[in-house]
């Protein structure tokens, strides 16, 4: 790319479109890789001739694949002694995951693992991809399996390079899905394998997910190509490999058929003014079926949805909420309980790999949402672009600052390169004690805080910021403009992001 006589964007998306057309789907700028995701197999690409081949060779040398990258990484951390990371970024459906176990597979192929395990690491990692697969991914509008958390694998190693442990950590679950979910979407893959579980959907009272709130929303409910019986079965066999007991299983499975119960509870306004009770004949069976499955009492988990405790100096004070506000209560534990019971899941498929506290250095690989902006945008896109915004900023300190710096002190001719410092934005989002999230966390402490109060608030500290907008038609709306695309160091694409404000 950085030969192209005119590096502006449609040279560049020229370049990578011809490249396409003769099944080069690599393309190197400087040292980053662009992947254009083929959508069909290339099993040539990704052999072992072709691992031998990447082996110890020069980066650039050769042409521009993910192995070389990989290969790049792993001399850099055994020659220099110093841990590596590898972003792999885009926007949903671009080939991230697919791409993160080819890193894996390289990985395991040039530091094959050190204590004569016969499951190799990749194997182990890999083995416990369709539980997380059937508790973290969900069909959306780009991609049937599409996973909503980010990840960061690492790779760790001994001191001779060999591999001698792994670990999953998660980032940003998308926790709205459980509750609510757009047109043509659904929600989490393991409610529907469990609602077509036959034995274990009757056990636990559960039937076709049209009759479920949490999975009718979009009226999509099978996806192309799948039995949903069988995957049921296949994520119980993860679940053995993983090393989860029969017992453990059970719980899991009753947690998610608990917030499905919990789901169809519905409240009407209650005898006083402000209050709730619940609607009807239906949503007692529902809130005693979750109750039940929870292992909590029925009348203390109404209780806990329909009125609210806020602390004082003088004591406790519990006051009734209104139906609506008793809806949302419902959902922020639907949510609450299967982020955590995700988060469980994550900590056994780790102790199940086995991690090396001791590791001499490690190979992370980082698999996490790019940019998103959708019609509306809620506190998950502020969370998903904040995160972005940061990587762009460690990538620009370490490309732009940090290199040019070497440059200077090392007297080496070159033109200083312009880059879009984004400490602004970071700044406006994360600064104490006055940023959006410190805004926001005092909103939320703040028991008559509305969404109102909030924009003003938030318009009032910044009024003129150069990032922060404020829609014309709405009262509680605000945009950030992103900087993206910087990381190629010629694109710069302007994101502007319209957040409703929730209160959480
Ligand atoms: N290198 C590749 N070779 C062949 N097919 C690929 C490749 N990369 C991606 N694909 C195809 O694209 C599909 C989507 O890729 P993947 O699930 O990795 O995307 P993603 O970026 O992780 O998406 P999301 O953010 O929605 O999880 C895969 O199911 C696969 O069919």
């Amino acid at each position: 790319m950085t030969k192209l006589v005119y590096l502006h964007e449609p040279g560049v998306l020229c370049n990578l479109a011809r490249r396409y057309g003769f099944n080069e789907i690599y393309t190197y700028t400087g040292r980053i890789l662009i992947a254009v995701n083929p959508f069909a197999k290339l099993p040539h690409l990704y052999d072992m001739h072709m691992m031998e081949q990447y082996k110890g060779v020069q980066f650039g040398e050769l042409s521009p694949h993910v192995f070389a990258v990989t290969d790049a990484s792993y001399r850099a951390m055994v020659s220099e002694d110093r841990s590596q990371s590898i972003l792999v970024s885009g926007e949903s459906g671009a080939g991230k995951t697919e791409t993160t176990k080819l890193i894996m597979r390289y990985l395991t192929f040039v530091g094959g693992r050190s204590t004569g395990d016969i499951r190799s690491v990749e194997q182990q990692v890999l083995e416990s991809n369709p539980l997380l697969e059937a508790f973290g991914n969900a069909r959306t509008v780009r991609n049937d399996n599409s996973s909503r958390f980010g990840k960061f694998v690492e790779i760790q190693f001994d001191k001779s390079g060999r591999i001698s442990g792994a670990a999953v950590r998660t980032y940003l679950l998308e926790r709205s899905r459980v509750v609510q979910i757009s047109e043509s979407e659904r929600n989490y893959h393991c409610f529907y394998q469990l609602c077509a579980s036959e034995q274990d959907a009757d056990k636990y009272k559960l039937a076709h997910p049209r009759n479920f709130n949490y999975l009718n929303q979009s009226h999509t409910y099978e996806l192309e190509g799948v039995n949903e019986a069988e995957e049921y079965l296949k994520t119980r066999r993860a679940m053995d490999i993983v090393g989860i007991s029969f017992s453990h299983q059970e719980a899991i499975f009753r947690t998610v058929a608990a917030i499905l119960h919990l789901g169809n509870i519905e409240f009407s306004p209650g005898k006083e003014f402000d209050s709730s009770a619940i609607k009807d004949e239906k949503s007692k069976f529902h809130l005693q079926m979750a109750a039940d499955l929870l292992m909590v009492d029925g009348s203390l988990l109404l209780s806990t949805l329909c009125y609210r405790t806020i602390k004082t100096p003088e004591g406790n004070i519990v006051k009734a909420v209104d139906s609506s506000a008793a809806a949302i209560s419902r959902d922020a534990l639907a949510k609450t309980v299967y982020a955590q019971l995700f988060d469980w899941l994550v900590d056994n498929i780790n102790m199940s790999i086995g991690q090396d506290m001791e590791s001499r250095a490690l190979i992370g690989v980082l698999d996490i949402y790019g940019f998103e902006c959708f019609k509306y945008n809620s506190f998950e896109q502020l969370c998903i672009n904040f995160a972005n915004e940061k990587l762009q900023q460690h990538f620009n300190k370490h490309v732009f600052k940090m290199e040019q710096e070497e440059y200077k002190t090392e007297e080496i001719n070159w033109s200083y390169i312009e880059f879009v410092d984004n400490q602004d934005i970071l700044d406006l989002i994360e600064k104490k004690p006055i940023g959006i999230v410190s805004l926001l966390d005092e909103a939320c402490m703040l028991g008559k805080s509305t969404h109102e109060t909030f924009a003003m608030k938030l318009f009032q500290n910044f009024k003129a910021h150069p990032r922060l907008e404020k829609p014309k038609l709405s009262k509680t709306d605000f945009a950030l403009s992103h900087f993206a695309g910087k990381a190629c160091s010629m694109t710069s694409i302007s994101c502007k992001t319209c957040l409703e404000f929730h209160c959480f």
